[in-house]
C-alpha cells in the first residue's frame, strides 16, 4: 500500500547539509499497522510528511495505492491538483490535534468536506456519521477548549477519516496522552483498521505503542532504517534490536551470570505461542542431567499474541551443550546464544549501534510454552 524507494531528505541548515531521511525503502502492505520507531532527530517527522508529500524529498519514490506521488507537481500546500486530489486517500493525526478552536467539533470534521465540495447537508451527515465512528457523537457542538486530550484526538482521527482515505498516518498521535487515553487511542485505531481495512502507518518513540497495535515495525535512526519487519518474525530475530526492545527479558538478566565458576553458555530462548506451558526447561535439566539457571524471564502479550522469553545459563561452553540446544529448538523455541551476560537496564540498546548480523544458531518456530515473570513495563526511547 506504501511503498518508498531509496527515499532521501536533505536540509541545508547553516551552510551544512543534514540527510534527514536516508536512504529510506520502506513496505507497508495493505491492511496492516506499521510502526515506525526511533528517538527524537531520528528523521521520523521527516519521513511522514515525506510520504504524503508535505515535504518534497529530495531523492527516491513515495507510492501510496500504486500511485507514484513523487510524479506529481508541487508539495504542502502548494500541491497540484492531481496531487491535492491523491492526498484525499491518506488521512493524517498529529500529536497536538490540529484543531480549530473556533470550530465546534462538527465544525472540525466538516472543514475538509467544504473543501471536498459537499453541500452542507452532506457534510453534516457524514460529519456526525464519523462522530459517530469516533465515539463522539455527543460531543458534536462543543468546542475543542471543552474536550479531553483524548476526545480531542478522536476527533482529529474523524476528520482524517473525512476522505474516505485508505492510509492514515499517524505523527505521534498518542504522545501527549496519558497511558489510559493512549490504550483507548491506539484501541480504536486498531478497531478502524479492521473494520474499514485501513492501513496504518504511524511515527512513535514508544515501544509500548508498537508493542500494543503494530503488525510491523521499523527502527530509525540517523535518518536509516536500521531494522524493519513483522513484529513476531522479529521477535524471533536473533540479535534484533527491536525485538530486544520491544521485549527485554526481565529481571536481572546476566547479574549472576558473572559469579558462575569456569565457562558458561547463556542462552536466550523466546517462546511462541499461546498453547498450554511446558516445563521445557525442567526437561532440559532432567533429560540432560544439565545445572540449569534463570537469569530472566518474561511473558508479555506482543501485537496480540503472547510470548514468552527467558535467559538461562548452562555450565560449560556452547560447544559442549550442542545436545541441549538441539532439544531446546526440538520444542520450538528460539534459541539464541548470548555474547556475555549483558547487564544494564532495558530501553537502553537504540542508543548502542545496529546488532551484528544475525547468528546462525536460532530458528523461529511456533511452540507453546510460558517461562516466568511479569511483562515488561512501558519504554521510552526518546
Ligand atoms: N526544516 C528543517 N531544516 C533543517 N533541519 C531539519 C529540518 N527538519 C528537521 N531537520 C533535522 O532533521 C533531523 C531529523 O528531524 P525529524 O524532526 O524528522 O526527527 P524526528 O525523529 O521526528 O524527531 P522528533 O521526534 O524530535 O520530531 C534532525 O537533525 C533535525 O534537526
Amino acid at each position: 500500500m506504501i511503498t518508498t524507494t531509496d527515499l532521501t531528505k536533505v536540509y541545508r541548515s547553516r551552510g551544512r547539509d543534514i540527510a534527514a531521511v536516508d536512504g529510506v525503502s520502506l513496505h507497508v502492505e495493505p491492511g496492516e499497522v506499521y510502526g515506525v520507531i526511533g528517538r527524537s532527530g531520528a528523521g521520523k517527522s521527516t519521513l511522514i510528511r515525506c510520504l504524503n508529500l508535505l515535504e518534497r524529498p529530495t531523492s527516491g519514490t513515495v507510492t501510496v495505492d500504486g500511485q507514484d506521488l513523487t510524479a506529481l507537481a508541487g508539495r504542502g500546500s502548494r500541491a497540484g491538483r492531481p496531487l491535492r486530489r491523491a492526498r484525499t486517500g491518506i488521512g493524517m493525526i498529529f500529536q497536538h490535534f490540529n484543531l480549530l478552536s473556533s470550530r465546534t467539533v462538527q465544525g472540525n470534521v466538516e472543514l475538509p468536506l467544504e473543501i471536498l465540495g459537499l453541500t452542507r447537508r452532506e457534510r453534516r451527515r457524514k460529519a456526525l456519521d464519523l462522530l459517530d465512528l469516533v465515539g463522539l457523537a455527543e460531543r458534536a457542538r462543543a468546542y475543542p477548549a471543552q474536550l479531553s486530550g483524548g476526545q480531542k484526538q478522536r476527533v482529529g482521527i474523524a476528520r482524517a477519516l473525512a476522505g474516505d482515505p485508505k492510509v492514515l498516518l499517524s505523527d505521534e498521535a498518542t504522545s501527549a496522552l496519558d497511558p489510559d487515553t493512549t490504550r483507548s487511542v491506539l484501541r480504536l485505531l486498531r478497531d478502524l483498521n479492521q473494520r474499514l481495512g485501513l492501513t496504518v502507518l504511524l511515527i512513535t518513540h514508544e515501544m509500548d505503542v508498537v508493542k500494543t497495535v503494530c503488525d510491523s515495525a521499523a527502527l530509525m535512526e540517523g535518518g536509516r532504517i536500521l531494522e524493519s519487519g513483522r513484529v513476531h518474525d522479529l521477535l524471533a530475530t536473533p540479535g534484533s534490536r527491536l525485538a530486544r526492545e520491544l521485549f527485554p527479558f526481565g529481571g536481572e538478566a546476566g547479574a549472576d551470570a558473572g559469579a558462575a565458576e569456569g565457562p558458561v553458555t547463556v542462552l536466550d530462548l523466546t517462546f511462541h505461542g499461546e498453547g498450554a506451558a511446558r516445563p521445557v526447561v525442567s526437561r532440559l535439566a532432567r533429560a540432560h542431567d544439565a545445572d540449569v539457571s534463570i537469569l530472566g524471564a518474561a511473558l508479555d502479550t506482543v501485537a496480540g499474541r503472547q510470548i514468552g522469553r527467558m535467559r538461562i545459563q548452562l555450565p560449560g561452553r556452547p560447544e559442549e551443550n550442542a545436545a541441549a540446544l538441539a532439544f531446546l529448538r526440538e520444542q520450538g523455541l528460539t534459541v539464541e546464544t548470548a555474547g556475555p551476560p549483558i547487564a544494564g537496564p532495558p530501553g537502553t540498546l537504540l542508543d548502542k549501534p545496529p546488532a551484528q548480523a544475525a547468528a546462525p544458531d536460532a530458528e523461529a518456530a511456533p511452540a507453546p510454552g510460558a517461562p516466568g515473570t511479569a511483562g515488561s513495563a512501558r519504554e521510552d526511547v526518546r
